[in-house]
């Protein structure tokens, strides 16, 4: 007997069959477990990265694993051509990759921010503009995938909180606009905490961070869930970024408890 749980991913499995799906920033982390779960759902899958050894290796598994089709494009976002990547029709657009970025004190270097913005934001733009008129026509799903850095300031990842809160109003606005057009196509903003992806990135900062970070392959399905189920914000994990934006407005210098809970700030390098 199956449990809700388990309905609810048939009825999502059954949604994502057959459909046809671009993962950026899917050659390792979160966007390599989203391309795994679309190929064990019989996905149409294309996928992106610059690192084109890894995204062979990903192919292979996604091969294996069931995927109806499995395509990729490599290449750096900041300067890609979104229409390398829209072949024949598009259900569901997720924007997943992430340039690397410091975790520490913002020492006023303005080229970082400059290609952040390019890499986090602007060709997530392009990207949508670009997939806008097939998405129109299948009635499908943009996902970005955000932080909570992206809602709630965070002291010490100044230039990718700023593009992650410029998702915020970018995707925000478009989706009224999509509404005021009577445009069928969803958009879905995944807010989300503290991610397991054993990269160097997350390696680099876990001695600072007090929380344990979730799942990274939880954390794929349940933005493909969000995406598939038209949803207009994923938080995940829910109690840990939920939350904090609740008592975000409401409580008197909570972001300074709640950077304080979150983090060691003593043992983050001043230099
Ligand atoms: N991990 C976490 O704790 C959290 C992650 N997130 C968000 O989740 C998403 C995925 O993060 P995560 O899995 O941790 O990241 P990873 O660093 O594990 O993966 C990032 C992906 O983006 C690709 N990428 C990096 N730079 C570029 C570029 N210039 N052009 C094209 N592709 C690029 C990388 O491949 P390659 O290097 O081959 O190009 C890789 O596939 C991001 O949007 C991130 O902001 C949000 C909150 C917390
Ligand atoms: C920056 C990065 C991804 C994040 O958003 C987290 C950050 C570590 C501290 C955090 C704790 C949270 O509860 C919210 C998320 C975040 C700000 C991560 C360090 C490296 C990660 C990265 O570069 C993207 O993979």
């Amino acid at each position: 007997v199956l449990s809700n749980h388990g309905k609810l991913l048939c009825v999502i499995m059954k949604m994502l069959k057959g459909k046809r799906v671009i993962v950026t920033g899917a050659s390792s982390g979160i966007g390599e477990q989203m391309a795994y779960h679309l190929a064990r759902m019989g996905s149409h899958i294309l996928i992106t990265a610059r690192t084109e050894v890894k995204l062979q290796k990903v192919s292979t598994q996604c091969r294996e694993l069931g995927a109806a089709s499995i395509h990729y494009v490599s290449g750096s976002m900041e300067n890609m051509s979104p229409q390398s990547c829209l072949l024949g029709g598009l259900d569901m657009l997720i924007l997943n990759h992430v340039g690397s970025t410091h975790f520490g004190y913002f020492k006023g270097d303005i080229e970082h921010p400059r290609k952040l913005l390019e890499i986090n934001v602007l060709s997530y733009v392009a990207m949508t503009v670009s997939a806008l008129p097939m998405l129109k026509e299948s009635r499908g799903s943009v996902v970005a995938v955000s932080s909570l850095a992206g809602k709630v300031g965070n002291p010490f990842t100044v230039p990718y909180s700023t593009t992650k809160f410029a998702l915020d109003g970018f995707f925000s606005s478009l989706r009224q606009m999509l509404i005021v057009e009577n445009a069928n196509v969803s958009i879905t903003l995944c807010v989300l905490g503290y991610i397991n992806t054993g990269k160097a990135a997350m390696k680099a900062v876990s001695h600072v961070i007090c929380n344990k970070p979730a799942p990274k392959e939880e954390c794929a399905l349940e933005i493909i869930k969000s995406g598939a189920l038209r949803q207009r914000e994923l938080h995940y994990p829910y109690i840990s970024v939920t939350i904090p934006l609740i008592l975000r407005d409401w409580v008197p210098d909570f972001l300074d408890a709640l950077t304080r809970n979150i983090m060691d700030i003593e043992k983050v390098e001043r230099t």
